[in-house]
């Protein structure tokens, strides 16, 4: 990857628009290969100071294009921003911050390029304050540094550490049982955190027999409550959140997704409403998405997309006329006739304002051709659009426009995503092997995700999980949480 060497910087390129160029550089160099390791690729190379190619020619390969169509079009990436910074500083192309003193919080989520950021800073005479927790060390898939590079910091500064060893949000049983678990990770910094409140805060350990169960309890007990009561609902992945999200729905129980997209912006959910969008308003988008959904390759679904100027119906028509069976699978055209013989139905009833039947004419010829799970969380959200009022347009305005309530009921969120966040009930779902931890990750890793998750609460602790997804994580075990203690 070619590192712009002058201080003059680019445009700085927007997520959306950093994922379409690594995109196209995957797909004219790696393509064979996952995306998702070109990013990791990317992020990688961007998170050290000094340049090492990749030992995978395309993925090489892929790096020196993203690189070198970044600077032709005069851009920048945000990970540019730090190394620029770095490198201009430490050659007095550019002076320091002009401050006395840095202060760095979450340290231990600096990688190598932040580090250099900071030091470059002590060099100049700049003062430096870490705050850091080794314990809390969430993003070494981001290259984060962790307790390593607390400890090198720190010998680089020859600074002098201070514990913090008050605890002032979570009462004293649930800081305990956290201390319990972290204590099974070695190498960690030597600390003794006890407790401000000694009032000992409510703990549960509940084991349901699958997952909708667990989302279903979730937004029952829920609901049971006053409104006021301050929930955050935490899981290992944004596949789990979505049930919660779904029961939740399904109940009418205000809530916000936080940092993540609501299940009808996602694949099931929004193939679902594009299909009945397209019922109700003739356009193609909705059909050639579900046509995808449905199994139909790519490629054919987009040479279908090129036809122009006419509604979905009289595409289909045409389409099937025109079929050409000997370059075409027999089976994407049952698929075609199928739709299109769906679609003929479909808008009439939703003509004689039979919503309710469209929408689970619709829900049942896409579940009958995905997976089950699909066709579970399809059903699921069949039932919300069901109870909804009005015609079809206003139904997928209200579904669509649930999960905006910024701020609103109980927050559901990744374990990641309540880093720095605490809140007087904590519901941790999804704690079995195989969640958490996760394969994707370290035991030790995982162990601290988990550690954060409990130490989120400052009344009320629930970690619950499903037996049909395995049996209960190692951490309720190594954390010694037991059912209904109080
Ligand atoms: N000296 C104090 N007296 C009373 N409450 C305090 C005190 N210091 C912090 N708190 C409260 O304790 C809670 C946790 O504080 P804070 O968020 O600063 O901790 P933290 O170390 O950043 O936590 P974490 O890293 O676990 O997210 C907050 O509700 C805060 O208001």
């Amino acid at each position: 990857m070619r590192r712009n060497k002058s201080s003059g910087l680019g445009r700085l390129i927007s997520d959306g628009e950093r994922l379409s160029l690594i995109r196209r550089c995957w797909q004219q160099h790696a393509k064979r290969l996952p995306l998702e390791s070109i990013v990791q690729a990317i992020d990688a190379a961007k998170s050290r100071l000094e340049w090492k190619p990749s030992e995978c020619a395309e993925i090489e390969a892929a790096l020196q294009s993203y690189g070198e169509v970044l600077q032709a079009e005069g851009s920048v990436d945000f990970a540019d921003l730090m190394l620029q910074a770095v490198r201009d500083i430490q050659s007095k192309t550019m002076p320091p911050l002009s401050i006395r003193w840095l202060l760095v919080d979450e340290a231990q989520d600096m990688d190598a390029v932040q580090m250099e950021w900071v030091k470059t800073h002590a060099d100049h005479g700049i003062e430096i304050t870490l705050v850091g927790d080794d314990d809390q060390s969430l993003y070494s898939f981001r290259h984060a540094m962790g307790y390593e590079g607390l400890r090198h910091i720190s010998e680089y500064l020859s600074s002098a550490v201070m514990s913090l060893p008050i605890n002032y949000r979570c009462p004293e049983n649930v800081l305990q049982h956290a201390n319990r678990l972290i204590a099974h990770n070695a190498d960690r910094a030597p600390k003794n955190v006890e407790a401000f409140r000694k009032s000992p805060g409510v703990i549960d350990v509940i084991r349901l027999s699958d997952r909708w169960s667990e989302a279903d309890l979730i937004a029952s007990r829920i609901q049971a409550e006053s409104e006021k009561a301050q929930w955050a609902i935490l899981a290992r992945t944004n596949n789990i959140i979505d049930k919660v999200e779904v029961a939740f729905a399904d109940r009418d129980i205000p809530y916000h997704r936080m940092g993540g997209k609501s299940v009808w912006n996602k694949t099931v959910g929004s193939t679902l409403l594009g299909l009945l969008r397209s019922v109700g308003d003739g356009s193609w988008t909705g059909v050639a998405n579900a046509l995808y959904f449905t199994g139909m390759a790519p490629r054919l679904v987009n040479e279908l997309s090129r036809i122009q100027g006419i509604t979905c119906h009289e595409r289909l028509d045409q389409i099937i006329a025109e079929y050409d069976h000997s370059t075409s699978p027999k089976s994407d055209e049952t698929l075609l006739i199928s739709l299109h013989d769906g679609m003929h139905d479909w808008v009439d009833q939703d003509k004689r304002e039979r919503q309710a039947l469209v929408i689970h004419a619709v829900t049942a010829w896409l579940a009958d051709r995905t997976t089950e799970e699909n066709g579970t969380l399809l059903r699921r959200l069949e039932g919300i659009l069901c109870r909804l009022n009005g015609s079809l347009s206003v139904r997928l305005m209200k579904a669509a426009s649930r999960s905006k309530a910024v701020g609103k009921g109980a927050a559901i969120m990744t374990l990641h995503a309540a880093k720095g966040l605490e809140f007087s009930n904590v519901w941790i779902l999804g704690a079995e092997e195989g969640n958490l931890p996760h394969s994707d990750s370290t035991p030790e890793e995982e162990r601290r995700l988990f550690y954060v998750g409990m130490t989120r609460s400052k009344n009320r602790l629930i970690v619950s999980s499903a037996a049909k997804e395995g049996s209960a994580s190692r951490y309720i075990t190594e954390s010694e949480l037991k059912p209904c203690q109080n």
